[in-house]
């Protein structure tokens, strides 16, 4: 699904935040990505999703080598891909389910199922009674739960998160890793970053731990017990 190979990334012409990354995720496979603030995790989600290009080092995404993508192939790529990002990138003029439809419309589906799974995920995520609404009118933890919404309703192939419970109360936190792992289990590969480890040692996945600009690889066991 997704392979590093002696990834580097620089911002500029500072040191490199990620030195060295190589790993490879399995089709299908859930991992949490952790880290200090400031270890990479964004920057690291940001090289998976093509929004910046690495330094040095080999990536390869969906079995295609992406040195060789131009910028022409991003969208079709990117299609299959969920994200979150920690700024949410809801449209402002689109109300919250006009949002999350955005995806299911792109792909042609009918519109009666796009608003049959989109009131529906709405509802899970605890804003059913704001389906009309804009974004300017939500607050950071509703707008956060609107841009889950959306990058969960096309089952995309892989899905990256960052910080997806940052804003949220741990009930709703768990309710949204939930939706996680049900895309996890229809095969869909996912990588959480996340600082909140209570909610990790909840669930049975292996991390990645980003420390000094390298990547480690830690089992579910050792996961759960660090
Ligand atoms: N666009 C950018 N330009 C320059 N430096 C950047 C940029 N984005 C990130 N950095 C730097 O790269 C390093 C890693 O940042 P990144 O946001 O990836 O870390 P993080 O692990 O996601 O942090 P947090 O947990 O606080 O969100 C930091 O030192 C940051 O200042």
């Amino acid at each position: 699904m997704i392979r590093f190979e002696n990834v580097g990334l620089r911002y500029g012409t500072e040191p490199e935040v990620l030195r060295d990354i190589s790993f490879t995720l399995e089709p299908g496979s859930f991992h949490f990505l952790t880290g200090a603030s400031g270890a990479g995790k964004s920057s690291l989600l940001k090289l998976m999703y093509l929004a910046h290009r690495p330094s040095r080092g080999l990536i390869t995404l969906f079995g295609r080598d992406m040195a060789r993508a131009t910028r022409a192939d991003l969208p079709e790529l990117r299609r299959q891909i969920g994200v979150v990002f920690q700024d949410f990138a809801l449209l402002d003029h689109l109300s919250t389910l006009d949002n999350v439809a955005l995806p299911l419309r792109m792909s042609g589906s009918p519109e009666v199922e796009v608003l049959e799974h989109c009131t529906e995920i709405l509802r899970w995520v605890g804003l059913g009674n704001h389906l009309h609404a804009l974004p300017s009118t939500l607050s950071g933890g509703q707008k956060q739960r609107v841009a889950i919404a959306r990058s969960v309703i096309n089952r995309p192939r892989l899905l990256l998160a960052d910080e997806p419970t940052g804003n949220v109360d741990d009930g709703i936190g768990m309710r949204l890793l939930y939706l996680f792992e049900e895309l996890y289990k229809l095969g869909t590969t996912v990588v959480i970053a996340t600082h909140n480890e209570a909610l990790i040692r909840r669930f049975d996945h292996p991390r990645l731990h980003l420390e000094n600009g390298r990547l480690h690889v830690v089992p579910p066991e050792r996961a759960r017990w660090a």
